[in-house]
C-alpha cells in the first residue's frame, strides 16, 4: 500500500449520496475537495455532480433532497456549531436559498423527511426546551410558524413523514426515559393526535426508516433490534394497528436501507462483525437475495447510505479503506456499473479484518493496514467516535498515509460500538470508559503478540468519543502508550455537560445514567482531566473554536493543567465545528501528527 497518499487525500471525492424519492435518477451528494465540503446536485444517469456553494458537515442527516430533486434542504448554521435553521436551495441554474422557519429561534435538528408528494416537511428540532415534531409545506414560500405537532423533554430523533405527508413518525423515548431504546410514535399531521406507538419489549428499539412509496398507503419499514444479538426487520401500519415481521437474524446484524419504488422490495444492509453486504428482500414472499457487488462497505450510521435507484436498480455507496465513495447500479447479478465516484483503483490493498480477545474473552473486531515487509513497525491504534457507531472497511486516507510513512494502523470496534446487539452497545453505560480501555489494551496486546509491533511503539489516536478514550487511556493507561494524537477531544464530563446544547446533554446523562447534579462523582471518575498528572507520553491535539459536541472550554481545561505540570503536549485549533470541513487542514493536521509520531517512537 504505498503510492501518492497525498493526492488521494486532496483529490475531490463523494462523502455520501442520496437519492431523490421520486425522481431516482438524481439526488444530493456531499462533495469534499481540498478546501471544501460542500452540498452538489448530481444526475446519475449523464454523472454530472454540480456544486451548490453551500457548505455541510459531512453528517448525511444534515442535509436532504426533495422527493422530485427540484430542491433541497439543509440545516445552515454558525461557523459549524451545528445550531441554526433549515433552509431551501433551489436545484436550478439560480440555487436560490431561503430560511424555512423564520419565525424559530435557532435550533439543532435531529432528523427531517419530506414526503413522496413534495408537499410537506417534517422536521426534529432541538432546543433547550426539548425534541420538537414539526410540520410546514415543503414547497412555496415558507411559513412564519410550522405546525407543531409534539414536543418531548426525552431524546427523540429520525423522523418520517408517509408519501402523501398525513402521517409523520418520531423514534421517542417517553417510555425508557435515559436510554436509546426507542419506540415510533406515528402521528396525525394535521391535528398532532397519536395514531401509535411501535414499542418493542425490553430492552429492544425500533426505528422508523421509511414510509411506504404510495400515498395513502401508511405502513413504515422499520429497523429493529431486541434482547441479545437480535435484529430484524418489520413493516408497521400504525393506522391499520398492524404489525409483520419480515425477518430476523442472530448471527448477523440486519439493517433496513430503504423501500423500493414500485413497493416490493426492502433493501437491506446485513453486517458480521463490521463486514458488510446488500441483500434485498421481496416484501411478500421474504425471499431473500444477496447482491454480488465487490468487497467492501455500503452504510456507515449518520454518514452514508445505499438506496434504491430508477428501473428497479439499486444504487450501493461502496467504499473500502483505500478507495473513495463509488456510487454503483446494481441491475441484476452480474450486471452492474459504476456511476459517480472512485479514483480509478478499487482494487489497491485494502484493510485486513482482524479480531482478538479481550480480557474476558469478548471478540473484540478491528480493521489493520500495514506496510509490505515483516515488522516490526509502530503502530496506531484508533478509536472511534459515537460511540454508538462502527466502523466498516470504509475510505480511510488517514491509514493509507499512516502505512506510506511506515506505521500499521488499527481501528477498533471497542465495546459500545453498533453493530453487536444491543448489549454490546450497552455494555459501557454507567461505566463509561471501563470495558472500551480494555479492548484498547486487548488490542495493544495483540499487535505486540502477532509480532506487528512491540510495545513501547505504540500510540493511540482518535476523534470526539475517541478522543475521550486516548486522554482517558494516557491518564489510565500511562505504561502503554507511547502518545497520544486526538480530534475534537473530550477531557472533561462534567464541563461538556454544562457547555452543552440539550440535543448533546442527552447523550451524557444515557452514558452516566443522568446528569452530573445526580451523578458527579461518576462524571469525575471516568473524566480525563482527574488523571491528568499521571499522563506520561505527550499529547497532540486539534480542536474546533465552534464545537457544541465537544466544547472549547474543558479542553483549555485539560491544557491548563498540562502547562501547570510543564508536561510535552501541542494544542492547535481551528476555525470550525467538530470535524474539519477542508481536507487541506487535515493534511496539514496529518503531516504534523506523523512528525510527532515519528518523534515519540525516536523513528
Ligand atoms: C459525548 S461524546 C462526543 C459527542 C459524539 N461525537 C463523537 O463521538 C457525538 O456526537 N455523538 C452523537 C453521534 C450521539 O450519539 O449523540
Amino acid at each position: 500500500m504505498t503510492g501518492d497518499w497525498r493526492a488521494g487525500f486532496l483529490a475531490p471525492r463523494l462523502r455520501w449520496v442520496q437519492v431523490a424519492k421520486t425522481a431516482r435518477s438524481r439526488g444530493l451528494a456531499a462533495l469534499q475537495d481540498e478546501h471544501r465540503l460542500e452540498l452538489a446536485a448530481c444526475d446519475f444517469t449523464t454523472g454530472e455532480v454540480r456544486r451548490l456553494g453551500v457548505p455541510t458537515d459531512g453528517f448525511i442527516d444534515s442535509a436532504w433532497v426533495a422527493a422530485d430533486a427540484t430542491s433541497a434542504f439543509f440545516l445552515a448554521d454558525e461557523g459549524g456549531n451545528e445550531l441554526g435553521h433549515v433552509h431551501r436551495v433551489t436545484l436550478d441554474d439560480t440555487n436560490a436559498i431561503g430560511d424555512m422557519t423564520p419565525g424559530l429561534p435557532d435550533y439543532a435538528l435531529r432528523g427531517a423527511d419530506v414526503s413522496a408528494d413534495g408537499e410537506t416537511l417534517v422536521l426534529d428540532i432541538v432546543t433547550d426546551e426539548g425534541y420538537d415534531l414539526v410540520c410546514l409545506p415543503a414547497r412555496g414560500t415558507p411559513v412564519a410558524s410550522p405546525r407543531h405537532l409534539v414536543r418531548t423533554v426525552h431524546e427523540a430523533w429520525n423522523c418520517r413523514v408517509s408519501a402523501d405527508g398525513t402521517v409523520a413518525t418520531l423514534d421517542t423515548t417517553d417510555h425508557a426515559p435515559g436510554t436509546r431504546r426507542f419506540a415510533v410514535t406515528a402521528y396525525d399531521t394535521a391535528t398532532g393526535a397519536v395514531l401509535g406507538r411501535l414499542i418493542l419489549p425490553s430492552p429492544g428499539a425500533a426505528n422508523a426508516v421509511c414510509f411506504s412509496p404510495h400515498p395513502g398507503d401508511q405502513r413504515v419499514l422499520i429497523a429493529s433490534q431486541r434482547a441479545g444479538d437480535r435484529s430484524g426487520v418489520l413493516v408497521w401500519d400504525p393506522v391499520g394497528d398492524t404489525i409483520v415481521e419480515l425477518l430476523e437474524e442472530t448471527a448477523a446484524t440486519v439493517v433496513p436501507l430503504d423501500w423500493s419504488p414500485d413497493g416490493r422490495h426492502a433493501l437491506l444492509c446485513v453486517e458480521l462483525l463490521s463486514a458488510q453486504w446488500l441483500e434485498r428482500v421481496d416484501l411478500r414472499t421474504g425471499e431473500r437475495e444477496r447482491l454480488d457487488l465487490p468487497t467492501g462497505s455500503f452504510r456507515s450510521p449518520y454518514l452514508r447510505t445505499s438506496q434504491f435507484g430508477a428501473g428497479g436498480s439499486v444504487l450501493a455507496s461502496h467504499e473500502h479503506g483505500m478507495s473513495p465513495l463509488r456510487l454503483i447500479a446494481w441491475h441484476a447479478p452480474s450486471r452492474h456499473r459504476v456511476l459517480l465516484g472512485g479514483d480509478g483503483s478499487p482494487d489497491r490493498a485494502g484493510f485486513e479484518h482482524v479480531v482478538f480477545p479481550s480480557s474476558d474473552g469478548t471478540q473484540i473486531q478491528g480493521w489493520l493496514a500495514r506496510p509490505t515487509g515483516t515488522g516490526p513497525f509502530p503502530a496506531v491504534v484508533h478509536c472511534h467516535g459515537g460511540p454508538h457507531v462502527s466502523v466498516a472497511d470504509e475510505f480511510t486516507p488517514a491509514a493509507r498515509a499512516w502505512v506510506d510513512h511506515g506505521f500499521a494502523y488499527l481501528t477498533v470496534n471497542y465495546r459500545g460500538s453498533s453493530g453487536r446487539g444491543r448489549a454490546f452497545e450497552e455494555q459501557i453505560h454507567g461505566d463509561v470508559g471501563h470495558w472500551e480501555l480494555e479492548d484498547l489494551a486487548a488490542a495493544h496486546r495483540w499487535l505486540v503478540d502477532e509480532g506487528i509491533s512491540v510495545g513501547g511503539e505504540i500510540l493511540i489516536n482518535g476523534e470526539s468519543y475517541g478522543g475521550f478514550l486516548v486522554l482517558y487511556a494516557l491518564g489510565r493507561q500511562p505504561e502503554l502508550w507511547a502518545a497520544g494524537i486526538g480530534e475534537v477531544v473530550l477531557a472533561d464530563w462534567e464541563l461538556t455537560h454544562h457547555d452543552s446544547p440539550l440535543a448533546m446533554r442527552r447523550l451524557d446523562e444515557m452514558l452516566f445514567g443522568g446528569p452530573p447534579e445526580t451523578h458527579g462523582d461518576l462524571y469525575r471518575e471516568r473524566s480525563p482531566l482527574t488523571y491528568v498528572d499521571e499522563v506520561r507520553a505527550p499529547i497532540l491535539l486539534w480542536q474546533g473554536s465552534n464545537d457544541t459536541r465537544t466544547p472549547p472550554g474543558q479542553v483549555v481545561a485539560y491544557a491548563e493543567r498540562l502547562v501547570a505540570r510543564n508536561h510535552p503536549f501541542e494544542l492547535h485549533w481551528f476555525e470550525g465545528g467538530h470535524g474539519f470541513g477542508d481536507e487541506g487542514g487535515h493534511l496539514a493536521h496529518l503531516d504534523r501528527a506523523i512528525a510527532f509520531a515519528r518523534n515519540a517512537v525516536g523513528g
